[in-house]
């Protein structure tokens, strides 16, 4: 049974203004979360994320369709049976959003205050969370005086304050700078490894995805136009959107100007050579070219790490004549795509 089933959900807001259409923010989406997955929704901006997160956690009513969590269909339930299905439930946001009066430590209490835990299980219950998001010193510090991905992990040790078994995260890293980011992300997959919680990764950075969603789902105008696992969608995307977003992450052949520039400098033919971690390798490719005698170089490209398995994707210039080039291409065997760059 998936952790969360989301089946043919769609979201319709009225228009803000009286005479404005209808807007459909998310559009008959399906998608099954399987528990302990790290799951990435992708999209830019409008395409309908925050509005499925604000769906799962009950947030918002769904317009129809149906979700399951663990089995049970949430969309029907009554306000308290709700509530008890969002405290399995955490969430940390792009802003943080944090008590600025109340300490780091008071800040991580406050879900547990919210249910009534006993203070001394509350103290012990923080003192851990503080401990495995690695801020046991700064229990009373106020969150100004913490960095962003301090705050960060504040916001990520109260969302597990409640011990649940999935975690929303929605553009958790887009404030923070590269190298904090990494720190955040590590973390998170640290919830996930260590404590099995299920998480679902909002975000328009493909980088995100590639680093620890084990899925991921595209979402353009409130539908998902592309879903699977992160590797195969990075290797073989499949719809437009996907390409551009897997382009901002893996050295893909340039288009445009910088692929007529490249054209311009560059004699001989422009192959790319793909290759994912089945068998081939850099050293293989360009063993196989040069023995067969033909004359290339790398012109674009390289090899890229998604979710720890190598994904290459090389753009070579070839001189030579027609049969050598072919025969060559031919010997680097398989496990390899090769195109020709005609654009
Ligand atoms: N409460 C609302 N009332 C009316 N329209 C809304 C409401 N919330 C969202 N929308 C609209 O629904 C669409 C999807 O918005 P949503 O915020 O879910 O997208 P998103 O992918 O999360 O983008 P962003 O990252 O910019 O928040 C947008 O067109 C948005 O204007």
């Amino acid at each position: 049974m998936p952790h969360i089933a989301i089946r043919d959900v769609t979201k319709t807001y009225p228009g803000r203004r009286r005479r404005d259409a209808a807007v459909t923010a998310v559009d008959s989406v399906s998608l099954d979360v399987e528990r302990g997955d790290v799951f990435g929704v992708i999209g830019y901006s409008g395409a309908g994320k925050s509005t499925l997160v604000r769906l799962v956690n009950g947030l918002e009513p769904v317009s129809s369709g149906s979700i399951e969590i663990d089995g049970v269909e949430v969309t029907t339930l009554a306000p308290a049976a709700l509530r008890e299905v969002r405290q399995g439930i955490g969430m940390i946001f792009q802003r943080f959003n944090l008590l600025r009066s109340r300490t780091v430590r008071a800040n991580v209490a406050y879900p547990l205050e919210v249910v009534g835990t006993p203070r001394a299980e509350r103290r012990a219950r923080v003192d851990e969370l503080l401990r495995f998001v690695g801020l046991a010193d700064k229990a009373d510090a106020y969150p100004e005086q913490l960095s962003g991905g301090q705050q960060q992990r504040v916001g990520i040790a109260r969302a597990l304050a409640a011990s649940p078994s999935i975690l929303l995260a929605d553009e958790a890293t887009s404030a923070l700078d590269p190298e904090t980011t990494d720190e955040v992300l590590d973390l998170l997959a640290r919830v996930n490894r260590e404590l099995g919680v299920t998480i679902v990764v909002i975000t328009h950075e493909m980088d995100v995805i590639a680093r620890i969603a084990t899925k991921v789902a595209v979402m353009e105008q409130g539908r998902v136009v592309e879903s699977g696992a992160t590797y195969d969608v990075f290797t073989n995307p499949t719809t437009e959107t996907a390409r551009r977003f897997v382009r901002t992450v893996v050295r893909a052949l340039p288009d445009g100007d910088a692929l007529a520039e490249l054209r311009a400098r560059t004699p001989g033919r422009l192959f790319t050579i793909a290759f994912t971690d089945e068998g081939a390798s850099e050293a293989r490719v360009f063993g196989a070219l040069a023995r067969a005698g033909v004359d290339f170089h790398l012109v674009h490209g390289g090899v890229d790490d998604i979710q720890g398995r190598v994904y290459g994707l090389l753009t070579i210039a070839v001189e030579g004549d027609d049969a050598a080039i072919r025969a060559a291409l031919a010997g680097i065997g398989a496990g390899v795509t090769v195109t020709e760059v005609t654009a």
